[in-house]
């Protein structure tokens, strides 16, 4: 505590400015050391009180492996460890995944939370301001629990009061270092609690091959790859449109091939038709057979085949109004995927400037009125600035590969995807590490998820000609 004494001498000062005319004093008040020890002993009290609350098993571990050892000796209590252990050994033997979801990842939850978040928490929160030291008191977020599972701790944090979740976002690189690991994911658990997303290994390192063609003719969400929590990556694309944006290499052909497999026996039944449209000619044109007549790569082919796809559109339109509001896939009225290798050759580096107009125009009419009769579209973009592709606000769903720059994450992902932990800059540009990873973005959510598509080689689409080429065709 401090007294304000204007004009005092500058004598047995603690804090002043050099020069000024207010001077502080510390005012010394002597506590009783009986009160000094009623305080700590209350804290040790509640302390205890709270480490049993909040880990009874950590703490009733070692509590009974003590009592054992004092009321029966050594000799007990290594028999007892001998009979756990080979017990534990069998638990894990037999059924692996109960155990580690019962013992296993609580255990490394426990060990991680004392050894990591617990040990760095104050100077982490400190360091990174979102924590304060006022007048030698710690005022820190709260660490509320940690979990884990095979490839991630999830640290489960109160906020201070009056911080918002953009305190927190604005400082991942804080967290993922000063807890060790390469990066951070916010979540927001409830009003005032966090979820802190800490990957220790990363689960999408390796090579997905080809997935197999399914059994079942459906229009999806279609299997196509794997979420780094380890379950499929299911894309949606009948009742919505997909945006898939990423660098040259990214790897932006997996997510296109996978979804035209997942596709195929829908083709073959009739409930889908997939309109290609490929302007490089370097990508669909490797299964052009699969498209039959709805196949275009030259720009005057492309425009008559997007405007083709309006007209369907609005015949539809005319016919479902007044009698349905949604679409159901029927040979008659097949899910029309319309495919777009490089959009921006179509909307921005066409030199007609008519053709462009065309083709911009039929594109922004089938994304914001083709979803509810049947027509999706599914384009990938390799430079996501708006100047490139103007409609790009108009695709529901979005997935960023690899990108550039970090501005570009948020002109694919939306507002704030950056912050909260879609790090599409960061993905390895080695294509074994890095192709085919991206962060997805659904319209539902605004949470970005880290995926990776499987990887559809040249030998998997000349199979999977082979096999259903011509299915489409005639209609
Ligand atoms: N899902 C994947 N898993 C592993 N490797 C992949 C995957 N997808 C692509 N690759 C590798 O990355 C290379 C580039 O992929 P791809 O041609 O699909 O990228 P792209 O984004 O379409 O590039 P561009 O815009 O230049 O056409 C491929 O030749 C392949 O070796």
């Amino acid at each position: 505590m401090f007294k304000k004494l204007p004009g005092d001498e500058a004598r047995n000062l603690v804090t002043t400015t050099p020069d000024t005319a207010i001077v502080f004093r510390p005012a010394v008040m002597k506590t009783p050391a009986v009160v000094t020890l009623v305080i700590w002993l209350w804290r040790l009290t509640l302390g205890t009180i709270r480490i049993l609350w909040r880990h009874p098993i950590a703490v009733a571990i070692p509590a009974t492996l003590t009592a054992v050892q004092r009321f029966y000796g050594w000799g007990v209590l290594l028999i007892l460890l001998d009979i756990a252990a080979t017990a534990l050994a069998f638990w894990t033997f037999l059924d692996r995944p109960s155990f580690l979801r019962l013992v296993g990842w609580r255990l490394l939850a426990f060990a991680r939370w004392l050894w990591i978040y617990r040990r760095h928490w104050q100077p982490v929160m400190i360091v990174s301001g979102l924590g304060r030291h006022l007048r030698g008191r710690d005022y820190l977020p709260r660490l509320v629990r940690v979990s884990c599972d095979g490839w991630a701790d999830r640290v489960h944090v109160r906020m201070l009061g009056g911080q918002t979740v953009k305190d927190w976002t604005d400082r991942i690189d804080h967290l993922a270092h000063g807890f060790g690991s390469r990066s951070c994911r916010i979540t927001i658990a409830k009003a005032g609690r966090l979820v802190l997303t800490f990957p220790r290994r990363d689960p999408l390192a390796a090579l997905i091959p080809a997935l197999p063609v399914p059994a079942v003719a459906s229009v999806g969400p279609v299997e196509i790859g794997r979420q780094e929590d380890g379950r499929p990556l299911l894309l949606k694309v009948h009742g919505t449109h997909v945006l898939v944006a990423g660098a040259t290499g990214a790897g932006k052909g997996s997510f296109i091939w996978s979804t035209i497999r997942g596709l195929l026996p829908a083709m073959k039944a009739g409930l889908v038709e997939i309109w290609a449209l490929d302007p490089k000619r370097m990508e669909l044109s490797f299964g052009r057979a699969l498209f039959g007549p709805r196949y275009a790569a030259d720009p005057a082919g492309c425009a008559d085949l997007l405007e083709a796809a309006v007209t369907r559109m609005q015949e539809r339109a005319d016919r479902f109004a007044g009698h349905q509001r949604s679409h159901t896939p029927t040979p008659d009225d097949p899910f029309v995927l319309v495919v777009v290798d490089e959009v921006a050759f179509l909307t921005a580096y066409q030199s007609d400037k008519a053709l462009r107009q065309r083709i911009t125009a039929a594109l922004a009419t089938l994304t914001t009125q083709g979803r509810a009769v049947g027509i999706g579209v599914l384009a990938a973009l390799q430079d996501p600035r708006k100047d490139v592709i103007t409609i790009r606000n108009l695709f529901p769903d979005k997935i960023a590969l690899r990108l550039d720059e970090s501005e570009q994450v948020d002109m694919v992902l939306g507002d704030g995807a950056r912050d909260r932990g879609a790090l599409a800059d960061h993905i390895s540009p080695i294509p074994a590490l890095g192709a085919g990873v991206g962060y997805v973005r659904l319209e539902t959510s605004p949470d970005p998820v880290r995926v990776r598509a499987a990887y559809v080689s040249d030998t998997d689409i000349k199979d999977m000609v082979a096999q259903f080429a011509g299915g489409g065709e005639g209609r």
